[in-house]
């Protein structure tokens, strides 16, 4: 589903990596890992779209994203991907279910169901009934399974997970595998950037990043 190709990344002098050359495959679940400042961030931003890679390419059903113009890439952040930081990025005075909504909202064939796919999604992260509170008033662990439950009904077919779990209590980081795992048994690819060695060890491969290189 994804193949990088020959990626590299530089900022000024500073080789971050280079010469990253990987695929991940619809139903897999991949953990990208090493040190603080190796650049795990950096590589899922370049899949997503938030940041380029200084040479190569990063191929989406064959066609390579990084030379998307602002409409293909609204249309692959719409359509392809789904994102979940460590910080949760939701609407903190929104209500659960208008969090939810918005991903559903941009696609017609979601929004026709979007309540009832709000309650499913609910149900499956554990937050059944929670559709009226406000995400201030729940805990981080309740914010991310929140957010969880955003992908749920967004239905991505590329999940990129940026330390999510670096905040929560084994209990919800559990979830939050659990989710994630179930969703690339569903035919989503996943790749998720952690310090985590039970994220990593749920895993189907890794990816071990060492400062200035990228090793297998
Ligand atoms: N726009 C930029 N200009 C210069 N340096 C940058 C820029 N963006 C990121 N960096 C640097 O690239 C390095 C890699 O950052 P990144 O967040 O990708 O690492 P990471 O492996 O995800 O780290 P952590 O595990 O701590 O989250 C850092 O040293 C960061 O300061």
């Amino acid at each position: 589903m994804i193949e990088i190709v020959k990626l590299s990344k530089t900022f000024g002098t500073r080789t971050l990596w280079s010469d990253v050359t990987r695929s991940v495959s619809r139903g897999e679940m991949v953990a990208l890992v090493g040190p603080s400042g190796s650049g795990k961030s950096t590589l899922l931003n370049c899949i997503g779209l938030l940041d380029k890679p200084s040479s190569g390419q990063i191929l989406y059903e064959g066609k390579d994203i990084t030379g998307f113009g602002p409409r293909e890439s609204r249309l692959f952040r719409r359509d392809v991907l789904g994102y979940l930081f460590q910080n949760y990025a939701l609407i903190e005075n929104a209500d659960v279910a208008a969090n939810l909504k918005v991903a559903a909202a941009p696609r017609r064939s979601l929004r026709d169901r979007s309540d009832a796919a709000v309650a499913e999604a609910l149900g499956r992260v554990g937050l059944a009934g929670r559709q009226t509170e406000k995400v201030h008033r729940l805990s981080g662990g309740e914010q991310q399974r929140v957010a969880l439950a955003r992908l749920l009904v967004k239905q991505p077919s590329l999940v990129l997970a940026d330390e999510p779990t670096g905040a929560l209590d084994h209990d919800n980081a559990t979830v939050v595998v659990d989710i994630l795992r179930e969703m690339s048994e569903a035919g989503c690819a996943v790749v998720i950037a952690t310090h985590d060695d039970r994220v990593r060890d749920r895993c189907d491969s890794v990816f071990a990043f060492q400062n200035e290189a990228m090793a297998a």
